[in-house]
């Protein structure tokens, strides 16, 4: 992997204003034209997603004066405005909270050095291989001090880092296994122990830069303009064209819309149904329980195929160690998961208040992001209005928690199966799991009828179902050291 560092390159993009970065496709133009006496960067032009054409993000922006602002603070506050948070602008409630969050974690204090927790978030996007967000925070990392040395590899970082290793990879992957040795491991550890308080930094860093890198391959973010292969210094070579349009599919009209159509109407019948004999049966106990195991299993079973097995590459393997962990035959063979019931541990009664205690307002902000992107609705499902949509929000929350062995006991498994069909499925396991395969077809392919926004309104479920999952075993784990 090349990293973007601070290097004359980036100094010179970091002159384009927000307004430049907006404009991407008008930029080309002007830039080539304008005539600054420096060399000015031109985006690789492929705009902020591979998935989702540049045009309809930047529409957004335009349109939403709110939007303006929240970008015009993140610009302020972080000194960048990054893919990932124009991409997030369809959803400016989200957002706020989002760039709130990070806002805190990596600039405010805290138990963690600045220069630590762009490392953490560095180790903890290079175990899902997530070039992206690894390369910003190495960014961020040299801007605050870090040293350039603990770049070349884990090894030669402090041995007090190193030992954060295991937790990276078991809670990236089986984070079920996690026990209250590993925790103690970590707080004894001589002169090279953590405190409670800074652990809990830690898991907070490593499970919410495990999500966004799932966020980032589900959306299919692309390289920032300031970072490494976002940005050439050559002028565009295809004339007549913007290549922004050639790389991104802007101007390519949606599939066969005849063969497609009723695929809404058909999963809101099934919501309507569903409804109706929610109110007349109810399962026992035990059928409850078979149908969250059924899910359970069959959410287990791997969707890749063989050739797709691959070991990282060197160079974003070197934050972590073990590489092959987690791209071994584990799913393939369906592997058991324990149960964990939510009324036995809850993000709600018992992770919430833990990290509030040792890390102060912070549980705070996080329990509000969690709340916004489980609550968050327009009412909409495709072109309809004023659908009541939360009992398919509820059963994509839900369907990510049962891959983790989270069990809701009041909860009938059996609507999952009848609300997210096969590809819909196969793209949320490839996300959480293995985020680095998720492909432009498999984007493409679920919910075709839908829009780029709902999309991502999916990818905000996945990504805070999954962080909190991760989260309540790290936070289990602590807790039960500490009792
Ligand atoms: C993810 C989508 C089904 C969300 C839907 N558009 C809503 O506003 O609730």
């Amino acid at each position: 992997m090349r990293h973007a560092s601070a290097s004359n390159e980036t100094m010179e993009s970091s002159s384009l204003t927000m307004t430049d970065l907006f404009k991407i496709c008008t930029q080309c133009e002007r830039l080539s034209k304008k005539d600054v006496g420096v060399r000015i960067p031109r985006p690789v032009g492929n705009g902020p997603s591979r998935f989702i054409p540049e045009k309809e993000i930047l529409q957004v922006s335009k349109l939403d004066e709110r939007i303006q602002s929240i970008f015009e603070d993140a610009f302020a506050v972080l000194g960048r405005l990054d893919n990932i948070s124009l991409v997030m602008g369809f959803h400016p409630q989200y957002l706020e909270s989002f760039l709130k969050t990070q806002h805190y974690l990596l600039q405010m204090d805290g138990p963690l050095s600045l220069h630590c927790r762009h490392y953490i978030g560095i180790m903890a996007a290079a175990r899902h291989q997530c070039t992206y967000l690894v390369n910003l925070h190495v960014n961020d990392f040299l801007q605050v001090g870090g040293d350039p040395k603990w770049l070349n590899g884990l090894e030669e970082a402090p041995q007090k880092l190193q030992a954060l290793g295991e937790l990276n990879k078991i809670l990236a992957h089986r984070p079920w296994l996690l026990t209250k040795e590993h925790i103690e491991r970590l707080l004894k550890a001589e002169e090279h122990s953590w405190s409670l308080a800074e652990l809990i930094h830690v898991v907070v860093l490593l499970t919410l830069y495990h999500s966004l890198a799932s966020f980032t391959f589900g959306c299919g973010i692309n390289p920032d303009i300031h970072t490494d292969g976002g940005h050439t210094f050559r002028p565009p070579s295809l004339s007549g064209y913007c290549v922004c349009d050639i790389a991104n599919g802007n101007g390519e009209t949606k599939g066969n819309v005849s063969e497609l159509s009723g695929e809404v109407e058909v999963l809101m019948e099934k919501m309507k149904q569903l409804q109706e004999c929610h109110d007349e049966e109810e399962a026992s106990q035990e059928e409850m329980a078979t149908r969250f195991e059924r899910e359970k299993t069959e959410s287990m079973l791997v969707v890749t195929s063989e050739d797709e097995e691959c070991i990282p590459s060197r160079d974003v393997s070197r934050h972590f160690e073990d590489p092959s962990y987690g791209y071994k035959d584990f799913y393939r063979r369906g592997e058991h998961v324990p149960t964990l019931r939510v009324q036995d541990y809850s993000w709600e009664d018992h992770g919430f208040s833990l990290v509030n205690r040792l890390y102060p307002d912070f549980g705070q902000l996080l329990d509000e992001k969690f709340q916004i992107a489980y609550n968050l609705t327009y009412n909409t499902m495709a072109t309809h209005q004023g659908v009541d949509t939360s009992m398919l929000r509820r059963a994509i929350w839900n369907y990510i928690h049962c891959m983790f062995g989270i069990r809701y006991d009041d909860y009938d498994y059996g609507e999952i199966n009848q609300l997210l069909d096969r590809s819909f499925k196969v793209y949320i396991k490839t996300m959480v799991r293995t985020p680095e395969k998720i492909t432009k077809r498999m984007y493409d392919s679920f919910w075709r009828q839908f829009q780029h926004s709902e999309k991502v309104h999916v990818n905000l479920l996945l990504m805070e179902a999954h962080m909190q999952a991760e989260l309540l075993y790290a936070l289990r784990a602590i807790t039960r050291y500490m009792t």
